[in-house]
């Protein structure tokens, strides 16, 4: 069989993983529903024409499984009868109805064109036919794939059937390595620019495909394979874009957004450190204590932060208290593919999403670590679905994570953090976004009297001023008691300090620098 040949001849591994799975997928179907009761949903698209010929490699391979009963290989031509449901449309390009035709004719498929919506006519098919299943080239990113798995039963209040996606875990990059390598016929429009099709009046050329050239009168593109970033294959899509985690079209952006609505005040930040060795005492955390003083130094105030075990149930209760009760959540550790990183589960679990492949963070990773990662896919690009955006910055060779209002940290160590910190506030297009506000300023004092004696001075100082935070520590039981005052307006603690000074002997409070 010419397409199994092509992918095992070929050096690609993880095409050929991609390329066992989808084969592994299609052999169940079969296995588990009668034949003239499946279906394929094929409309001469990019996606579909790559399940159709996994299909036909997937039939010849079930088909040529030995007889259990005579334990002779089943006689297997190439003719694939598979029952292929195409929904034409008048709006539909001439390029796509002639492709789907002519593969049709080419091999040997049971074509029924369907004239009516989706919904509609399927009801009537199942109606005329048993149907059990539907083959889909749906993958991870189409807009209607989320919360789909690669068994999905229809919708609720769709007619009843199974919808099955082999590729749903292919990225666009995996699509273009199969055509190419299998060196299938593919529709012309591909060629010509297009990267996803839909109809006549929403789809166009991809500009990011367009090619320069002062010289030609005509805009010309290159072909669909050229395009480097897979997630923006939709962009040629004019009105339905593919939905970028802040809801505004396929611009990738830098957007630390959700905190537009506090124009004045004070945001606030949690940070939640994931480590079971900060827990057993091993290790001793540094990031937290210099990302609060990053944080004051912006303004921010810092409402919590805590440190949880590595386990999914740990992460997903503490983001899920503190994402709606500080503004901006920061979490670091549990990151990267060995099994105690499971901040990424914890965080899709929070936001009650599952994780799934990120086609771009990975291609960011395998050009950092090379094809290095030994299972059929690389742990670390499973981020949470549909809430996942990447904040690019030309100095984090991968860009850092951030879903919905909590931003991912990968950073072990404070020389990381502060390389990662600068990224985030440093970049022109998130600075207008993570608002940087006054800063806080502190001031502390150090006394030798009793608690006692300070302690209803301060008590009212605290009323007086509810603008400072005033608050009394002392770094030995025996050693003196420092005042602190952290507040946005200089004057004001100036006026606070002054006020608990004239309460006592000049001499009893010293300032100390507490940097
Ligand atoms: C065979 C088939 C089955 C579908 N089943 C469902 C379904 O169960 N639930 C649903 O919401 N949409 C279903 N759809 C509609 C698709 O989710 C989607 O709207 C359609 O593929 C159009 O994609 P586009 O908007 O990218 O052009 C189905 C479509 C087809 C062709
Ligand atoms: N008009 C249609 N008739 C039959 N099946 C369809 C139709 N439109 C969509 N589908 C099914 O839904 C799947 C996903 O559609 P989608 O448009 O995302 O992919 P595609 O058309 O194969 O490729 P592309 O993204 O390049 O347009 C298709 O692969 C096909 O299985
Ligand atoms: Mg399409």
């Amino acid at each position: 069989m010419e397409i199994d040949r092509a992918i095992k001849g070929s050096e690609d591994t993880r095409l050929k993983t991609k390329y066992d799975n989808a084969i592994y997928v299609i052999q169940r179907a079969l296995a588990l529903y009668k034949f003239e009761e499946v279906a394929f949903s094929f409309n001469g698209g990019k996606d579909s024409t790559v399940l159709l010929h996994l299909l036909r490699a997937g039939y010849y391979l079930h088909k040529k499984k030995p007889d259990s009963s005579s334990g002779t290989p089943k006689n297997c031509d190439e003719k694939f009868p598979l029952r292929t449901i195409y929904f034409e449309s008048p709006s539909a390009f001439p390029e796509i109805n002639s492709f789907t035709y002519e593969a049709a004719e080419t091999y040997g498929l049971q074509i029924e064109v369907i004239r009516l919506d989706f919904k509609s006519g399927l009801e009537s098919l199942i109606k005329e036919k048993p149907t059990a299943a539907i083959f889909l080239g749906t993958r991870i990113g189409d807009p209607n794939a989320v919360g789909q798995e690669q068994f999905s039963p229809s919708s609720p209040g769709w007619p009843p059937f199974m919808r099955v996606n082999p590729i749903l875990d292919w990225s666009y990059r995996d699509v273009w390595a199969f055509l190419l390598t299998c060196q299938v016929p593919y529709c012309s429009l591909y060629d010509q620019g297009y990267t996803s099709i839909g109809s006549t009046y929403d789809t166009v050329p991809n500009a990011l495909l367009c090619i320069d050239d002062s010289s030609s009168s005509k805009e010309n593109f290159k072909p669909a394979y050229k395009l480097i970033d897979g997630r923006l294959e939709r962009a040629g899509r004019a009105k339905k874009c593919y939905p970028s985690a802040s809801g505004d079209g396929p611009v990738i952006s830098n957007g630390l957004t959700g905190v537009d609505s506090h124009q004045t005040g004070t945001l606030t930040a949690s940070i939640i450190s994931v480590g079971d060795e900060i827990l057993f005492g091993i290790v001793e955390d540094q990031v937290g204590p210099s990302l609060c003083k990053k944080l004051h130094s912006i303004g921010w105030a810092v409402s919590r932060t805590a440190v949880v075990r590595n386990d999914i149930d740990s992460v997903a209760e503490e983001v899920e208290r503190q994402k709606s009760s500080a503004d901006m959540v920061f979490l670091f550790g549990g990151v990267g593919s060995l099994h105690s990183d499971v901040s990424m589960a914890g965080i899709a679990k929070a936001f009650g999403v599952r994780t799934a492949p990120d086609e771009e963070f990975e291609e960011y990773l395998r050009h950092l670590t090379g094809d290095q990662c030994t299972g059929d896919r690389n742990e670390m690009a499973q981020l949470p679905e549909g809430i996942t955006e990447l904040l690019h910055h030309e100095m984090l060779p991968v860009p850092l994570i951030k879903c919905q209002n909590v931003i991912i940290l990968s950073a072990t160590n404070v020389d990381e953090l502060d390389k990662q910190w600068d990224c985030l506030i440093g970049s022109e297009s998130s600075s207008s976004q993570l608002k940087l506000m006054a800063p806080f300023l502190s001031k502390h004092l150090s006394t030798a009297l009793a608690d006692v004696k300070i302690a209803q001075f301060v008590s009212q100082l605290c009323l007086e001023f509810p603008d400072i935070r005033i608050g009394c520590y002392r770094k030995s039981r025996m050693g003196p008691q420092i005042v602190s005052f952290v507040g946005k307006d200089h004057a004001r603690m100036e006026l606070a300090v002054k006020a608990l000074r004239q309460k006592f002997h000049p001499e009893a409070f010293s300032d100390i620098n507490c940097g």
